[in-house]
């Protein structure tokens, strides 16, 4: 099969759309936390596979921020993006955002967090992935988080 040494950033974005249920809700009545992470570490890992050419897992989530809570009935999307590909891991931005149902325009940022996923071979070993490449001002800057995210977790003592 042929070796893939470099993608671009732009080839791993994943977006997802999902309407919430009342099976994702929490006493409270609006979304639990725990569903809206099960769907973002899916979707952080699809596109971690899309970057990396085979099987993913999470090592790591950091600055998991819930900004709003998301009513049941809502529509939700879940971006996922690589950020910052190291030798074997991958920081994954990954944003959800609540759609204004009778504006789709209209959205609003609910979460935010980065997920460290590792590309594991057949073994269960750390694979080498292919770097990444950005193209764009935009993607620059995610590029720098990702990278600063990705030094921060390297500098972190008792950390792994
Ligand atoms: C709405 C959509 C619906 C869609 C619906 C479809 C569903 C379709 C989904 C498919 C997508 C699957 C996504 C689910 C993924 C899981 O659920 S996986 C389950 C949870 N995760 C686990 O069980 C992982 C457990 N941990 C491990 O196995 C090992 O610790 C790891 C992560 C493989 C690392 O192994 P290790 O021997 O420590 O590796 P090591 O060589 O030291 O490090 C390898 C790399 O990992 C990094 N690393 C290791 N540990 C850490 C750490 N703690 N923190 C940060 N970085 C770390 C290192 O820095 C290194 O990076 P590089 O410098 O090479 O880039």
């Amino acid at each position: 099969m042929e070796t893939i040494n470099e993608r671009d950033m732009a080839f791993s974005r994943i977006e997802s759309s999902v309407r919430m249920q009342p099976v994702h809700g929490n006493p409270q009545g609006t979304v639990h936390g725990g569903e809206l992470i099960k769907f973002m570490e899916d979707t952080a890992g699809i596109a971690a596979m899309k970057h990396a050419g085979g099987n993913v897992v999470a090592a790591r989530v950091d600055e998991l921020v819930f900004h709003k809570p998301i009513n049941i009935g809502s529509i939700v999307t879940f971006i996922a993006q690589v950020a910052y590909a190291g030798s074997t891991s991958m920081q994954v931005i990954l944003t959800v955002v609540v759609h204004d149902l009778n504006n789709f325009e209209k959205s609003e940022t609910a979460l935010t967090a980065f997920f460290t996923m590792v590309h594991l071979d057949n073994n269960g070993r750390p694979k080498k992935i292919p770097t990444l490449k950005f193209n764009t001002d935009i993607e620059s800057e995610l590029y720098a988080l990702g990278e600063k995210k990705y030094n921060e977790n390297k500098n972190k003592p008792n950390t792994y």
